[in-house]
């Protein structure tokens, strides 16, 4: 197992008169090179999950439990620890991807500031590597040179893979990264995710409240609602026979 979580508490506001407990008692784990998917309506606490796993949380929230990265402890460690696992080991593709580039800086530069900040690669070696990270997600090297204006919605996600690939992590934490995009570019964006997965030996858990897109390329689904984990399984396992009510009300979605 790559990542193991067990018994994850977080709470929000935990030292205020309304604390929020927005995950309770999740376990789960994730195979090294598995496509996996954290599944549940908005509010259901997937984003929390991934936000402890990174070490994000705001300051007056409160974690407990255990989280093993490749059989290490990581929650609650050191900022300065977490931030080096965060650049080296665990990349994430944020929420609303396409929004997050800055419109007065092209693609190029994003790339390099990034190449520097957290390799210290600069000149040549800067350039060399940014052709070969918009190869790696199917860009061509002239994108470079655009602004995130000039590129389209699949283009620009296409842009921030390449962004979260660029320090070589092994575990990628892909939130709603298709949300926003035509079904058409969705499923090549996720064709790309599998694609990278397989030829990296990348691990990648995705985090969409959408079962069926999930479904239709990861190995093993988990599902929350309300903070819980209530189900998981092959997404097979939960097609044919959900358990949960609620599961069986995200899967209704692809009939
Ligand atoms: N920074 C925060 N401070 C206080 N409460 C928060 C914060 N972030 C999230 N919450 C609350 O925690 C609960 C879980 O939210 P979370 O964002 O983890 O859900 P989610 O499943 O990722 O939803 P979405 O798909 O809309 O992103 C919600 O009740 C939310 O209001």
């Amino acid at each position: 197992m790559i990542l193991e979580i067990k018994d994850l508490n977080v709470t929000y506001n935990s030292k205020s008169d309304n604390p929020n407990a927005a995950v309770r008692g999740v376990s789960f784990a994730l195979e090294e090179n598995s496509f996996s998917g954290l599944i549940g309506e908005s509010g259901s606490g997937k984003s929390t999950v991934i936000m402890t796993l990174l070490g994000l949380l705001p300051r007056d929230s409160a974690a407990s439990g255990e989280i093993l990265y490749k059989g290490r402890s990581i929650l609650g460690i050191p900022e300065d620890k977490m931030a080096s696992l965060r650049q080296r080991e665990i990349a994430l593709i944020p929420q609303g991807a396409l929004n997050s580039f800055t419109p007065v800086m092209t693609i190029g530069r994003h790339l390099r500031e990034v190449l520097e900040l957290h390799l210290g690669l600069k000149g040549e070696a800067a350039e060399r590597r940014i052709t070969e990270l918009l190869a790696e997600v199917e860009l061509p090297p002239e994108i470079a040179a655009r602004y995130p204006h000039e590129l389209s919605g699949g283009q620009k996600q296409r842009a921030a893979i390449a962004i979260a690939l660029s320090c070589e992590p092994k575990l990628i934490l892909a939130d709603e990264p298709t949300t926003a995009l035509d079904v058409i570019t969705q499923a090549a964006i996720l064709r790309l995710l599998e694609r990278l997965r397989r030829e990296k030996n990348l691990t990648i858990l995705l985090v969409t409240h959408d079962l069926p897109l999930a479904a239709s390329v990861c190995g093993e689904l988990f599902v929350m609602k309300d903070g819980k984990l209530i189900e998981s399984g092959t997404p097979r396992q939960l097609i044919d026979s959900p358990r949960e009510a609620h599961t069986r009300a995200l899967i209704a979605a692809m009939l």
